[in-house]
């Protein structure tokens, strides 16, 4: 199906068909399969170098394929426009850069395009009281509102974290893909950026977050287990997370053990 790219499709999944993909002049994705689906949380993970960031920009379109293509409801994102494609795909950086000065309602509000008329510049189009609604869910769902009005540059860390997906979801995006998005936070901020992807996720947004911790990840709904650019194994944390798996990926042993409803993977050397 090669629709016209001012075809209104509005559903579907990301996905990345045989997607050959450089970083510099180094093959880092070498014919990648996956699938992402809209309202699941899905996990990328694999060693250093795996090739899971280069996937992440290739799947925003932020870098060109050798080969294969990225897919968005269909159709291939090489037809998305720029404004389309930024409405519907959201990325949040590990350390999102967050203007010090801004004060926190400002900061989410660039999520909807603000930046041009809050920051003097020529409005792209008029605010409306849907943005001004946008915002304020984004602000409630993230539980930052009760800082909105207090300077970026007087939060902690994982306070700005919550600021920065509050930006990102405040543009109503379709997917969100995060890398590593709890690599500096506690276990309570990790937990809890997790716990309110979960419910984004529950609202039909399909989550893709690259994950270095694998006991986080086994909370994902479906794991792509990335290794020397190729998917060395994709599916249910059960099927991803075996120590087979696990050793060929890392290079080290480790016990997989079910505790509850969770898998924690424990190593052994
Ligand atoms: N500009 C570049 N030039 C050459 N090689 C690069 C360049 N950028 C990345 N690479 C290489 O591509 C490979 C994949 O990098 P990428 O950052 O996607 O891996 P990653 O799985 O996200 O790693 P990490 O977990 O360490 O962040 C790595 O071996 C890296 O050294």
């Amino acid at each position: 199906m090669d629709l016209q790219p001012d075809t209104p499709v509005r559903s579907g999944p990301l996905e990345a068909a045989n997607l050959h993909v450089h970083a510099g002049s180094f093959p880092a994705i070498r014919g990648v399969q996956a699938r992402f689906e809209a309202g699941s949380f899905s996990a990328v993970i694999g060693p250093n170098g795996a090739g899971k960031s280069t996937l992440l920009r290739a799947l925003l379109g932020l870098n060109r394929p050798e080969a294969g293509e990225v897919r968005l409801f269909g159709r291939p994102l090489a037809h998305w426009s720029r404004p389309e494609r930024s409405r519907a795909l959201a990325y949040l950086a590990q350390s999102e850069e967050l203007p010090g000065d801004t004060r926190v309602r400002d900061v989410v509000a660039l999520g909807r395009g603000a930046g041009d008329w809050r920051f003097g510049l020529l409005p792209g189009r008029p605010w409306t009281a849907a943005d001004e609604a946008a915002v304020d869910s984004a602000l409630a769902r993230t539980d930052t509102r009760r800082f909105e009005a207090r300077r970026v540059s007087e939060l902690s860390g994982g306070e700005r974290q919550r600021v920065a997906l509050a930006r990102a979801l405040a543009g109503e995006p379709r997917f969100l893909l995060l890398d590593e998005p709890t690599n500096h936070l506690d276990l309570a901020y990790a937990l809890e950026v997790m716990r309110y992807l979960r419910c984004e996720v529950a609202g039909g947004l399909g989550v893709v977050a690259v994950l270095h911790d694998l006991n986080l990840a086994s909370r994902a709904d479906t794991l792509l287990l990335l290794h020397q650019g190729k998917v060395l194994a994709a599916g249910a944390p059960h099927e991803v997370l075996t120590p087979q798996n696990l050793l060929a990926a890392y290079g080290v042993r480790v016990r997989v053990v079910r505790d509850a409803d969770r898998l924690l993977v424990i190593p052994e050397d």
